[in-house]
């Protein structure tokens, strides 16, 4: 059997959004092997979505080992997997785009690594739409990306290392589908200027580590706005969110999970968030101190036995 782990994502970062991702040390696990018939699967899951996630052709992680093999125009070998999922599914953490890149993985690794890099964020892209999560999944890290003549590209920066977060998850999914919906088709001239402002300052303070100058430039003015009603509590936390010690709050990806960043051994204070999300009636669970990680699933596959 193989191992692979791939990570958990957010996406956006603030006002990066479609184009900003980081990966977090919190992942998707599978074991793996080649079965002798091609086109068979066993799939077993376990953790989040064992009880509704499809342990058949059906599941995205199956799509995307397919789709490879499609691809390269070879007979899909069969496959027994087992995957262990802590990823929260439909909370904008990536799930689905760790789905798909393990998925691809998998394939690539039965197929002696068949694929570039940029074979392997191109397949991944075409599956999710959209580059910020597969990117940072993929390769870790804080990453950049977006497509250009229909080509994904990525550059990827360190994370500074006094930089980790805490996550508030609620017990509500929201898809990525429908968080999309609730975006208009055009914006502001002034909040598109906004926006180019704060994404060009939010990669330049990560990429120098300058904690202070990425806490004052988290506002978004692209998705946020719209989704917030989607998003309960997201208005109030950031509004006190530097107060508590944070160095800002935003919505992970589409959303419904909070991000709060923070600084390494900087104290904080939860429980005026806490009252606002009880105030909000939202049930919810909150994972303190949460690293990032410079590493992605393709750094991630190991043989172990
Ligand atoms: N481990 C998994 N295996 C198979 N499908 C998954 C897995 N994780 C997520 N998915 C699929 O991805 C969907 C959620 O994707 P999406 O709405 O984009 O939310 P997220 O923010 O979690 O990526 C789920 O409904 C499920 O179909
Ligand atoms: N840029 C996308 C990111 C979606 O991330 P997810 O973790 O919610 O899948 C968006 O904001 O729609």
């Amino acid at each position: 059997m193989k191992h692979l782990r791939v990570p958990a994502t957010s996406a956006n970062v603030g006002p990066g959004f479609d184009t900003l991702g980081l990966a977090f040390e919190w992942f998707l696990e599978c074991y793996f092997t080649k079965l002798p018939e091609n086109g068979t699967l066993e799939m077993e899951i376990e953790g989040f979505g064992k009880k509704y996630i499809p342990v058949t052709k059906e599941n995205i992680i199956y799509k995307a080992y397919a789709r490879v093999f499609k691809y390269k125009n070879i007979e899909t070998y069969g496959l027994k997997i087992n995957i262990n999922n802590s990823v929260p599914i439909a909370r904008g953490m990536g799930s689905s785009s760790s789905a798909i890149v393990m998925g691809i993985l998998v394939a690539n690794s039965l197929l002696n690594n068949i694929l570039t890099q940029d074979e392997l964020l191109q397949l991944a892209y075409e599956l999710e739409g959209h580059t910020d999560n597969i990117t940072a999944a993929l390769l870790g890290g804080f990453i950049t990306s977006g497509v250009v003549n229909g080509q994904v590209k990525a550059v990827k920066f360190n994370i500074p290392g006094n930089l980790i977060c805490t996550l508030i998850v609620p017990d509500y999914e929201l898809s990525t589908v429908k968080a999309r919906k609730v975006l208009p088709s055009e914006i502001s001239f002034k909040d598109a200027v906004q926006n180019n402002i704060n994404t060009s300052m939010i990669v330049s303070s990560l990429s120098k580590g300058d904690l202070k100058l990425f806490s004052q430039f988290l506002t978004d003015y692209l998705s946020q706005p719209y989704r917030a009603p989607l998003v309960k509590g997201i208005t109030k936390i950031q509004e006190i969110a530097r107060d508590c010690g944070f160095l800002g709050a935003c919505i992970s990806g589409a959303g419904p999970t909070i991000i709060l960043f923070t600084e390494k051994n900087k104290s904080t204070d939860l429980e005026p968030i806490k009252k606002i999300l009880k105030d909000e009636k939202i049930n919810f669970t909150i994972y303190k101190d949460i690293n990032f990680i410079n590493y992605g699933g393709l750094d991630l596959l190991s043989k172990v036995r």
